[in-house]
């Protein structure tokens, strides 16, 4: 029997912009610091929850599972189940996706899913040779062999590896993530002024929702150590302008390409967290839920044209329903590339392209901008990997209510070939 699934809260850190040295929070850190005002603002024990999952890409050393680290951290007790999931940016949805299966398929009532990431933690890699010296080091045994190991030292050794360079590239295709973008661009002709566009567009749009009070219950203070506060989203740029993302050089495919800093993602800190309830928990806690979790996909296709994951994940989770475009009144499309967002719509609106890859017989249709990151997206806020899938879900359920809408699709491109979509009906 299938058990219907709510969202009843959720709430997130601001994201932080990764600033070229480790932030003030680790993922644990950031996923602690929206739990725990998210925990306190419950009717419920923290004990109540009967399950953690974690979306977190670049786990570090210390918080190993760090599902299990917050989940201990927040006072969820030492009986209560938590694990880790990771499937790149898809992470953060792929927890509530755990999530709301189980509580559809009746084995659990109540669960926290999350994601967490700092990308300014991402780890230094050493090369190869670096390791096997350190190797040798700690196997020789007498000060003679300690001095023959040392005399085979290169200061190359440690010229290091980027870590986060590494994450956000291809093992298969090898192209990094801003390749796929340039990709997409070439294949569906999107030019450089109207990525430009789109990026001044979620810079305005984050700007409007932080000023009007849109984001109060979502985006919850955080604390350093040192006792600095972090309020807000701080990478948005409200001043930004097409003059100004215009004098940007491409970055990933110089001379010609279309993708620069100011229409891709910016690479930032952050958590989030939704809070998945069954009907059975709802009526004994008296909660009060935001949306209706109705339904989920995942699709894979060829890595280097991963940005397109959104179509080919949200088309027959939509059709599965039948659902046309304008049945939805909201779509959270992560923003991972200006050039990747754009070629979404544009495949959605090219026949040729919906009958052979999406078996349709005509184009999907056109998303209304007015319909889409309603308040702004990865490109202004950032895209913190582990977490932004967490966060259009749980914006997405905010926004419908906010707006009055009934239906709503968050959906995303993953690294390596997937897709994600979650259909949201409001509650
Ligand atoms: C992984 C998955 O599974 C699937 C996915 O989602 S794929 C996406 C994953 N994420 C990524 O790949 C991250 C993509 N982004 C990046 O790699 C980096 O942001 C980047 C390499 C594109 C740029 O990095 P950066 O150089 O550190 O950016 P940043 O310092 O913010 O900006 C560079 C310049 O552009 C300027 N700029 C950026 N945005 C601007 C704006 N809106 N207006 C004006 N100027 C702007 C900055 O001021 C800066 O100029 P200065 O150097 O003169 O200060």
């Amino acid at each position: 029997m299938s058990r219907p699934v709510y969202i009843v809260d959720g709430a997130r850190t601001p994201f932080l912009k990764a600033r070229g040295k480790p932030g003030p929070f680790t993922p644990v850190d950031l996923a602690v610091q929206c739990g725990r005002p998210l925990l306190m603002r419950q009717p419920f024990a923290p004990e109540a929850i009967d399950l953690v999952v974690l979306g977190c890409v670049n786990v570090i050393q210390d918080e190993m599972n760090p599902a299990r680290v917050a989940a201990l951290r927040l006072g969820l007790g030492d009986e209560t189940v938590a694990f880790t999931v990771q499937i790149n940016c898809g992470s953060g949805m792929q927890s509530i996706d755990t999530a709301y299966r189980y509580i559809r398929d009746g084995s659990h009532q109540m669960i926290l899913a999350g994601g967490a990431e700092a990308l300014s933690h991402a780890p230094l890699v050493y090369r190869h040779e670096a390791t096997e010296w350190f190797g040798d080091m700690a196997r020789a045994r007498s000060p003679v062999d300690k001095l023959q190991t040392l005399a085979d030292l290169r200061p190359n050794f440690f010229s290091p590896v980027i870590g986060l360079e590494r994450g956000l590239t291809d093992p298969i295709t090898k192209l990094n993530m801003g390749q796929t973008a340039e990709v997409l661009a070439h294949r569906f002709n999107i030019d450089r002024a109207t990525a430009d566009a789109y990026a001044v567009e979620s810079h305005k749009r984050l700007a409007r929702a932080q000023e009007s009070g849109a984001l109060k219950t979502e985006v919850l203070p955080a604390f350093a150590r040192s006792g600095e506060a972090y309020e807000r989203d701080d990478g948005v740029r409200p001043d930004s302008s097409l003059e100004k993302l215009g004098k940007l050089k491409p970055v990933f495919e110089p001379p010609y390409g279309k993708v620069t800093a100011g229409n891709s993602s910016q690479i930032t800190d952050g958590a989030s967290w939704v809070l998945l309830a069954s009907e059975t928990a709802v009526e004994a806690h008296g909660l009060t839920p935001i949306a209706r979790i109705v339904d989920s996909e995942w699709a894979a296709l060829d890595p280097s044209i991963m940005g397109l994951g959104p179509v080919l994940a949200s088309t027959p989770l939509a059709q599965r329903h039948d659902l046309g475009v304008t049945d939805i009144d909201l779509w959270e499309l992560n923003e991972a590339f200006a050039a990747q967002v754009l070629s979404c719509l544009a495949a959605w609106q090219d026949d040729d392209f919906c009958r052979e890859v999406l078996g349709y017989d005509a184009a999907f249709g056109r998303i209304d901008r007015d319909r889409l990151n309603v308040d702004g997206g990865a490109i202004s806020l950032g895209h913190p990997v582990g977490t932004s899938g967490n966060r259009i879900v749980l914006h997405l359920a905010n926004a419908l209510k906010a707006r009055n809408g009934r239906r709503g699709i968050a959906t995303e491109c993953i690294g390596g070939g997937l897709g994600g979509a979650m259909l949201l009906e409001a509650a």
